[in-house]
């Protein structure tokens, strides 16, 4: 068994991560396969202008396709709703910590930042919701891992910094978050926190093995928030929030939020979010998409709509 995995060190940690619950669980011997994937060259540009969703898993399909590899580990995050002809999620972990961090070395909470206070984040959902919160900062762009980032905020280019709570502490970083937002505060991403594994879809050998590694709560509410994703136009750099609190219930939330990020990138003064939510009892994959297009329709309902590469 050959897991294809990026080479930073968050992937690497849920790369072998998935190694050892396939070990324990299966009994199955692993290996991995490192590359470097597109995304993770384009450094210097925001990830919106240069394609977005897609950017960190085509490398490891083309591995799969061509049998150098049997199993690809991604952050559901990053990974389109829709797959490309001929691959599959065959299961969707346990949900960790779904929430967005703040990282600073001079404050302890967003509150504390002094107005006009430079925070780095590359994300436009981030950017939006930070903006809805303090209007008085100033977001500029932050590209790079894990480790890039934290290393630009201690180099004192930022007063503090966003990021996912899970790949902090996925590294052994949790000793840095000074903040970590509740969704009221700061609503997650779809699929923010949770690992899915792709297989190719003619694997049926995998596809079963899989199946009992499954978290199925958490795979039905993601998919319900990728669905939200999808219909408002796929990209994983649109300023959107979708998120389902509770999954374990029969009745779930879906929650979203959509902003305006502006041409500078700054948010637009004044304009509130465009927020909407839905509840639904998702027991089966067409009732959580079922659910994430109402949220979808409500938003643009509302005004959301994205025009790509605005
Ligand atoms: N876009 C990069 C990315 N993809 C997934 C995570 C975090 C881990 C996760 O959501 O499972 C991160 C880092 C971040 O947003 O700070």
């Amino acid at each position: 068994m050959v897991i294809a995995t990026r080479e930073s060190r968050l992937a690497l940690w849920q790369a072998e991560h998935v190694k050892a619950l396939l070990e324990a669980r299966l009994g199955w011997q692993v290996a991995l396969l490192g590359m470097t994937t597109l995304g993770d060259q384009i450094l210097d540009r925001s990830l919106s202008k240069v394609g977005g969703k897609g950017l960190f898993v085509k490398e490891l399909e083309t591995a799969l396709l061509d049998g150098r590899a049997d199993i690809a580990v991604h952050s559901l995050k990053d990974v389109p709703m829709d797959l490309p002809e001929g691959f599959a999620l065959a299961c969707v972990l346990e949900r960790e910590d779904p929430r967005d961090a703040l990282v600073s070395n001079d404050f302890s909470s967003l509150a504390e930042l002094p107005s006009g206070a430079v925070v780095g984040t590359s994300s436009l959902r981030r950017l939006v919701l930070l903006k809805s919160l303090r209007p008085d900062l100033r977001i500029e762009p932050l590209r790079g891992n894990l480790d890039t980032r934290l290393r630009k905020l201690d180099e004192g280019h930022y007063q503090a910094i966003v990021l996912a709570a899970a790949g902090l502490k996925r590294l052994g970083l949790s000793s840095r978050i000074r903040q970590a937002f509740e969704p009221e505060q700061m609503l997650p991403a779809a699929g923010q926190g949770a690992l899915g594994i792709e297989v190719r879809a003619d694997r049926r050998d995998l596809l079963a093995a899989l199946a009992p590694l499954a978290h199925q709560p958490t795979w039905l509410a993601v998919t319900a928030e990728r669905t939200v994703s999808r219909a408002m136009g796929g990209s994983c750099s649109m300023p959107l929030a979708a998120f389902i609190r509770a999954p374990q219930s029969a009745q779930m939330r879906l929650e979203a939020a959509w902003g305006e990020p502006g041409a500078d990138g700054q948010g637009v003064a004044g304009q509130p979010l465009v927020r909407a939510d839905h509840s639904a009892s998702v027991t089966n994959f067409a009732e959580a998409e079922a659910l994430g297009e109402r949220v979808a329709a409500s938003l643009r309902a509302g005004g959301a709509v994205w025009a790509a590469n605005s």
